[in-house]
This record gives structure tokens, C-alpha cells and sequence, in this order.
């Protein structure tokens, strides 16, 4: 049995526990239980906290997890990305109140508090900054007015959080994060592992890309096409209207209007958009 840990509260929970839904697994449905069994589908999922779950993987207790790229890097533990999930995206800033900071540099022998001390601690000193690093465990925006630290090093999302305390990000990101399927690192993969990440590269597809349709006469294929290149190659198919064809072609979910008017404006009618339900690529 695949053994999979999923986070169990926080930011990560809910997303993660709806894409392993959508891509067919059983889910507990209180939040109460620590470990379900999907027998059908040969996979065990236990919840747990978000920031261990880098640990357990990198030991080999569990062949895989749901957990932050940020956590990952921060647990320093012996875990690698299979690959980037496409929820929980954030980047990782200093921050301090407004108008104090405007480079790292200015940080040298001041207090920073935070929840990635490891993660801090490495880029500070890859910058040659010697600064005091506190752990804290939440809220990290209090610390400055409440007298523990100069500076914070934290998660942004919309930035509202910051804002809110009368801090603002200085810098450049230290990170880039999003929710990533992890591995342990340097071994082989667990049978049925392929097939899970399979799964949420349906469910990804799904999310990202439509379908679309559209008629065009065949001598403005290769324009068309240009435009809608599809993730392999679009589907040509026949039309009884005489030198004209039909394509179907993946596009982005993001870029849908822009498409159509592109496609419009070169001739292309019958222009028809739908969603994806399920795909395995
Ligand atoms: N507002 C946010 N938007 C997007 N991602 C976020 C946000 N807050 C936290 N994250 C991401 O969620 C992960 C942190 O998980 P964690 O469970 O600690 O979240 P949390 O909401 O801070 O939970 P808790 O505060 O209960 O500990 C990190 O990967 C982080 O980048
Ligand atoms: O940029 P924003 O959209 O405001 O989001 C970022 C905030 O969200 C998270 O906090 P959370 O609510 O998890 O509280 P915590 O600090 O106690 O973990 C994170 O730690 C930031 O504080
Ligand atoms: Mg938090």
C-alpha cells in the first residue's frame, strides 16, 4: 500500500484534501481521523501536521506527501519535489515597518523573527548577513511591535496581513512556494506512486485547460493552428462544407477569450469552448 501524508489543518488543508477527492480517492470525512484507507485503491493517507510531513517522507515512514516547497526547504529533511500541485502559492519576504528597511543589507546585527529559521538562517548567510533569527510559531507580525524583533521574514500571499501590522516587504523574494507532491530523496520510486501523480496530473490538466472547437477553412490551418498548437497537436477532422475543417485543441483556461478573438478575426466560426472534466495524459 502507498502510504501518503496529507496536512491536516492550515493553509494546505482543505485544497489538498479536494485534489486527492478529485483525482478519486477516498477522504476522511471528519476531521477528527488521522488515518484512512483506500482499499480499492491500494493507497493509506494519514493527517498530519503540515511541517512534519517533509520529516516522515525524508525518514521513509511514508513514500510520498502534500506539503509546502517552503516547509519542505525549511525541514531541511532528505526530500525531493515530484512535482508543483498549483495551490498555496506565496512567496517568502523580509519585512519591516514602513519606510525602515530597504535592503538586506540593512539587517546586519538586527533581530528577525519567523517560522523558517532554518530556511532564514541559510539565505542570511549565503548573503553574508549576520543578523539574530528567532523562531516563532504564528502571527510573526506582532513580533516587531511587540518588541521581539526589527525585522520578520514570513509568508505573502495578497500582502493584506502585512499591511494590516503597518510592515512592508523589502528585498528580493527569498522564495517561491507552492504546494508540491514530495518524495524521499535518492530512491526508487514506490510502486503506485506513478499512478497517484498520474491522477493529479489529471486533475491539474482539468483545472488549467478547456476544450476548444471551431471551424475554418483549410487553407488558414496552419495560422489557426499556430494559435491553438494544443499541448501534442489539435485534432483536424473533416467538414462537409467543402475545402473547410474542424479543430479541437486543449488552450489554457486563462487565455480562452483572447484565443477565440484571435481565432475570430482570422476567419475561424463556430468557435465553441467546454470544460474538461477528467483527463490522463
Ligand atoms: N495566505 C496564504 N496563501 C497561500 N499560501 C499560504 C498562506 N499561508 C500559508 N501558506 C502556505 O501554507 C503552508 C503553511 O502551512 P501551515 O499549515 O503552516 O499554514 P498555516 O495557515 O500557517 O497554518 P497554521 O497557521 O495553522 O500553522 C506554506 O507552504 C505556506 O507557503
Ligand atoms: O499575504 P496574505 O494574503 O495576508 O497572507 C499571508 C499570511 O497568511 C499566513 O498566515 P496565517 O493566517 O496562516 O496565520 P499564522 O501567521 O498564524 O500562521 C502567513 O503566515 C501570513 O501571515
Ligand atoms: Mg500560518
Amino acid at each position: 500500500m502507498l502510504r501518503v501524508a496529507v496536512p491536516n489543518k492550515g493553509a494546505l488543508s482543505e485544497a489538498a484534501t479536494q485534489m486527492l477527492k478529485e483525482s478519486g480517492y477516498l477522504q476522511r470525512r471528519d476531521s477528527r481521523e488521522l488515518v484512512i484507507a483506500d482499499a480499492e485503491n491500494d493507497v493509506e493517507f494519514f493527517y498530519l501536521r503540515p511541517r512534519d510531513i517533509a520529516v516522515y517522507v525524508g525518514k521513509g515512514t511514508l513514500d510520498v506527501g502534500i506539503t509546502g516547497r517552503d516547509l519542505l526547504q525549511d525541514s531541511e529533511a532528505p526530500a525531493q519535489e515530484v512535482m508543483g500541485l498549483d495551490f498555496a502559492r506565496s512567496t517568502f519576504h523580509f519585512a519591516g515597518p514602513k519606510g525602515k528597511f530597504t535592503s538586506i543589507e540593512q539587517l546586519n546585527g538586527k533581530r528577525i523573527a519567523t517560522s523558517y529559521s532554518k530556511l532564514v538562517r541559510r539565505y542570511l548567510q549565503e548573503n553574508n548577513i549576520d543578523a539574530a533569527v528567532t523562531r516563532l510559531d504564528g502571527a510573526i507580525e506582532s513580533s516587531i511591535r511587540l518588541g521581539v524583533a526589527d525585522a520578520i521574514a514570513d509568508v505573502v500571499e495578497t500582502g493584506n496581513t502585512m499591511r494590516a501590522a503597518g510592515l512592508e516587504p523589502f528585498g528580493e523574494a527569498l522564495m517561491k512556494s507552492e504546494a508540491l507532491l514530495i518524495k524521499r530523496a535518492g530512491v526508487e520510486d514506490r510502486s503506485g506512486l506513478d499512478k497517484l501523480a498520474r491522477r493529479l496530473r489529471g486533475v491539474l490538466i482539468a483545472r488549467q485547460y478547456v476544450l476548444m472547437d471551431y471551424d475554418i477553412d483549410q487553407a488558414l490551418l496552419p495560422r489557426a493552428t499556430a494559435i491553438t498548437p494544443g499541448l501534442e497537436a489539435p485534432t483536424i477532422s473533416p467538414l462537409e462544407r467543402d475545402g473547410w475543417v474542424a479543430v479541437r485543441s486543449m488552450v489554457p483556461r486563462t487565455a480562452v477569450n483572447k484565443i477565440m478573438d484571435e481565432l475570430y478575426e482570422i476567419g475561424a466560426r463556430a468557435i465553441l469552448v467546454s470544460p474538461i472534466q477528467a483527463a490522463r495524459l
